[in-house]
């Protein structure tokens, strides 16, 4: 491996293959702006107005695509292939006047090469640079020869790789196009029709694949994707604004982003709050059973709804008849189709009319389709539709399940018993739906119903992260929005820390309706550093002894420091101004009650609270409960065993702490009054 000192090249720094590497980029430079110029120098002319103003949009959309970041390089690597070729691999396509290129983007297929070659398999590349980037120019490059140099490390480990993750960290989450590891890389492209489910330790890059993975996809089916639709569904906002950044710097603008609570029709307000035995009960697959049977009993039988049992339609001096039977088999040819409620329902009057004109036929009439239209929008078939087949609303059939208990024991026969039965009640029900105070959990229910009556659009691709989190009824919620698509699961049985968190995956794939997804496991730690990874994993046999222990790769072992202090909230503020006094994010994670404690105690230390401040400040104080899926170069973690006791049980209380552990990039103090969970302390405690 060369490397060149990091600095500018120039008279200061005569590197001379970083000289000519700063004059590719130089020209590639001068090429995009030339592209950028081409497109702003075109008139729309789509022939009329509409067509016009669509090109319009359209060219000035890609001219923005062609905007150059100075602070950031065209490139960061290259590879030179046996026959000769050389590519520079970067963020967007560039080429020359003649069309020949200068730049190719990451997710072309020629760059597959630069992410996965290595020495046992070299994919025709003979020669792999990365290079190191400082404010929009070349610092440094670093050369991997894969097919000779043989008295060279071939494992050894990057240190633009390194130096990538430990760059310190101002803002939100950064790609990580120039470094993808070839295991990532692996994930980041496999082929649409693929749902695939990542199981990965803290650190591993779960998020970094799944957003890469839909920037790739989004490049390598544009058209159908552009259409359909991607989204990303995370945990809460907090998660959302960490990683909003990454798709955009990617050039991908157009990806949904929401949490989980955002997956509910819309106008759904979410007042109340569940019990835990409740919400689990509420979050359980077999309750979509239960609702499935509510919205189906609202057919009704014709001798319950109408006249005689019988639809009579009169028209003019004739009457017609259609008997009970013919109707029963009318309704359960429609409940067959396998259609949703509303669907059917839509279908209805027209059955109806076509049996009046069966009758019409059979007396000798020949009645045309102006007749079928008439008869299907006649007073009396109208009347007998809704009756056979009433208009549903979702909050108005979850608000009688729940308030009349005879109607839930009809819906939940055979799937709940009486005390399951019980526990859904509501003893004070509300008068009115609109009135219902709808817990989290209800919310999802609204939204099945919401899908038996209609059917969810599907994206072309969801991806899902930190799914060990979502209750069975939350994963049908993501399977409707990717019921025609595909879906990236991302997460990590050992940081589950719900009620109804995932016991394996398997069962998760199956309730996102995907239960042929491939299952991945990432092991490799790029986040936290060895001294801090090895510190957390103690947690790991008591969390889910099932998993093996990850592995990290940074070089650097980072800072670990267990303070146990006479007094809690001095011993942290010292902490914090200490870690605050080098460069990069301070996390000051506490049990969620403390957070006023901790507010305090950092006094004059600049701060923001996470989740109550909107502007992002360089120290955080971070509710645990939030903590999931952020990082920071240095962490501070207060009162282990607080966090641990807030969660209600134990196991669950130690998984809070594994992910409150495996935040940081370069440094981690805990600091501690009481002592500390015994499985944490093992040896030293
Ligand atoms: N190939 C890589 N190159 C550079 N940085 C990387 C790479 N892979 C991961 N990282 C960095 O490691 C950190 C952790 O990545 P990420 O948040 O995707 O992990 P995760 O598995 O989702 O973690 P968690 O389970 O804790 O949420 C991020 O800062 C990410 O940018």
């Amino acid at each position: 491996m060369s490397t060149a000192p990091p600095g500018e090249p120039g008279p200061a720094d005569p590197d001379p293959v970083l000289a000519a590497e700063q004059r590719h980029l130089d020209a590639a430079r001068a090429e995009l702006a030339r592209m950028r110029a081409h497109v702003e120098s075109l008139v729309p002319d789509g022939g009329d107005a509409v067509a016009d103003a669509q090109l319009a949009w359209t060219l000035h959309r890609r001219a923005l695509s062609l905007a150059d970041d100075p602070a950031t390089t065209l490139f960061f690597g290259r590879t030179d292939h046996d026959g000769g070729e050389r590519f520079y691999i970067g963020r967007r396509h560039v080429t020359d006047a003649a069309g020949d290129p200068v730049v190719v983007d990451w997710r072309a297929d020629v760059s597959r090469a630069f992410y996965r070659a290595s020495r046992t398999e070299p994919h025709g590349v003979r020669l792999r640079r990365r290079f190191g980037v400082e404010r929009g120019r070349l610092s440094a490059y670093e050369d991997e020869h894969l097919v000779a140099a043989p008295e060279e490390d071939a494992d050894a480990p990057s240190r633009i790789l390194a130096a990538e993750i430990e760059r310190p960290r101002s803002g939100p989450m950064r790609d990580i196009v120039a470094t993808i590891q070839p295991e990532q890389d692996a994930l980041v492209r496999a082929d649409l029709a693929t749902s695939v489910c990542v199981q990965g330790a803290p650190g591993t890059g779960k998020t970094a694949v799944g957003l890469h993975r839909a920037a790739w996809l989004l490049y390598a089916h544009r058209e159908r994707l552009t259409r359909q639709g991607v989204l990303v569904v995370g945990p809460n906002r907090a998660f959302l604004s960490h990683i909003g950044a990454v798709l955009p710097a990617l050039g991908e603008v157009e990806v949904g982003h929401t949490t989980v609570a955002g997956l509910v029709p819309p106008g759904t307000r979410v007042r109340g709050a569940d019990d835990v035995a409740v919400a689990v009960l509420k979050g359980e697959a077999r309750t979509a059973q239960v609702l499935r049977a509510a919205v189906w009993s609202a057919v009704r039988d014709p001798a319950e709804v109408l006249d005689g049992g019988a639809l009579v339609v009169t028209r003019g001096s004739r009457r017609w008849r259609v008997p009970g039977y013919e109707l029963r088999d009318l309704l359960d040819e429609l409940r067959g189709r396998g259609v949703r409620y509303e669907a059917a329902r839509a279908l209805l009057p027209h059955r109806l009319a076509h049996a009046v004109l069966q009758q019409m036929e059979a007396a000798g009439d020949s009645p045309d389709d102006r007749v079928a239209d008439a008869v299907a929008r006649s007073a009396e078939v109208r009347r007998a539709a809704k009756a056979l087949w009433p208009p549903l609303d979702p909050a108005r059939v979850l608000h009688r399940l729940l308030s009349e208990p005879e109607f839930l024991r009809g819906c939940a026969d055979g799937v709940l018993d009486a005390d399951e039965q019980e526990l859904l009640r509501w003893h004070r029900p509300s008068r009115t739906p609109g009135a219902a105070r709808w817990s989290a959990a209800d919310a999802v229910l609204l939204d099945e119903l919401a899908d038996l009556l209609e059917r969810t659009p599907s994206v072309a691709h969801v991806v899902l992260d930190e799914a060990q989190d979502l209750s069975a009824m939350q994963l049908r919620a993501v399977a409707r929005r990717c019921s025609t698509g595909s879906v990236t699961v991302l997460g990590d049985i050992a940081q589950g820390t719900t009620p109804w968190s995932a016991r394996e995956w398997p069962e998760v794939l199956a309730h996102l309706g995907k239960p042929d997804g491939r299952l991945e496991v990432l092991d490799r730690g790029f986040r936290v550093p060895s001294a801090v990874l090895d510190y957390a994993t103690r947690l790991l046999p008591h969390i889910a002894a099932g998993l093996s222990r990850p592995r990290s790769v940074r070089e650097d072992p980072g800072s670990l420091e267990v303070l146990a202090a006479g007094a809690l909230w001095p011993a942290v503020a010292a902490a914090v101004e200490r870690a605050a006094a080098v460069e990069g994010s301070v996390g000051v994670v506490v049990a969620d009650a403390d957070v006023p404690a901790a507010a305090r105690a950092l006094g004059a230390v600049p701060h923001a609270i996470l989740g109550e401040d909107s502007a992002p400040a360089r120290v955080q104080v971070v509710p645990a409960s939030l903590a999931k899926g952020l990082e920071f170069d240095r962490v501070v973690v207060a009162e282990p065993a607080a966090i641990v006791a807030a969660e209600p049980d134990e196991r669950t209380g130690l998984r809070r702490l594994y992910v409150v552990l495996t935040r940081a990039v370069s440094g981690l103090v805990v600091v501690h009054a009481r002592p500390l969970p015994p499985a944490l302390a093992g040896g030293d405690g």
